[in-house]
């Protein structure tokens, strides 16, 4: 569905990105990891066609980005760091209308957000929902964004650190929510900086070092091998002893 060769983007002479080839095939949940500011967001807008590359190719559904059409475009599903909510009104309003733009068939829309907000929010936070949006909790906008990125069934979903400012219970519906939106004809593209809840979802990943990948396939594939589970383990520094640390003045 996603293919990029020999992508490039340099930032004021910094190079963000330099990846030769990565494949994200249907029936798949890909997610990038990277630590912070290593081009995750980057990569992201790169395929959402959101900012120019310096060389490289991006096609999905073998289509080149640059060439989508709006109605292309429609079969993409988009959670950014950016939230893009309308805050003056409420939860309910916001994904009325954003279906509508998305022309999801009038008689579907209300199940739809009903069986959203029921799998996002117990029945106590229920009635904040009919407040504005902008005076919902972090988490809370966030899941009003994902639920508005899913509402029409795209066959892309493109999501930047989904899991961030969620609750464990929010994180795990999620996890929960994305393996059964997961078919044959739908690909779903995470980026995050938390490997907790990889093995929960992903099918594959890609492993982003000083801008390059440095790999990309099966997760399986990946956690069989130990000298790239520990290399991973490594790179993230998670072993670091507190003795190690330079803080002598606290
Ligand atoms: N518009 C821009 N102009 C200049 N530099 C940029 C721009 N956008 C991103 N960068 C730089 O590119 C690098 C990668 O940024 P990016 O936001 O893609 O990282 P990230 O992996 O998503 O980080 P995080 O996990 O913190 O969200 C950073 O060094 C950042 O400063």
């Amino acid at each position: 569905m996603i293919k990029i060769k020999n992508l490039k983007k340099v930032y004021n002479s910094h190079k963000v990105l330099d990846i030769l080839d990565i494949h994200i095939n249907p029936g798949s949940i890909y997610t990038l990891i990277g630590k912070n500011g290593e081009g995750k967001s980057t990569l992201l807008n790169a395929i959402l066609d959101l900012i120019t590359i310096d060389e490289g190719l991006i096609t999905i559904n073998g289509k080149p980005v640059t060439k989508l059409t709006t109605i292309e475009k429609r079969n993409i599903g988009v959670l950014q760091d950016q939230l893009n909510l309308i805050e003056e009104v409420d939860a309910y309003t916001f994904l009325k209308y954003i279906a509508q733009i998305y022309k999801v068939p009038k008689e579907v829309i209300d199940k739809r957000i009903q069986d959203l907000l029921d799998l996002f929010f117990e029945d106590k936070n229920k009635s904040s929902l009919n407040q504005p949006i902008l005076t919902y909790s972090t988490g809370m906008k966030k899941k009003i964004a994902f639920c508005a990125a899913v509402i029409h069934t795209p066959d892309l979903l493109i999501l930047d650190e989904p899991f961030t400012g969620l609750d464990l219970v929010s994180a795990n519906n999620l996890c929960l929510f994305l393996k059964k939106y997961i078919n044959n004809e739908r690909c779903i593209f995470i980026s995050s900086h938390n490997i907790n809840y990889i093995e929960k979802i992903s099918t594959d990943i890609g492993i982003l070092i000083d801008s390059k990948i440095t790999f990309s396939g099966e997760y399986r594939q990946f956690i069989t091998n130990q000298s790239l589970y520990d290399e991973l383990l490594k790179w993230l520094n998670i072993d670091v002893e507190e003795t190690q640390l330079n803080l002598d003045w606290l």
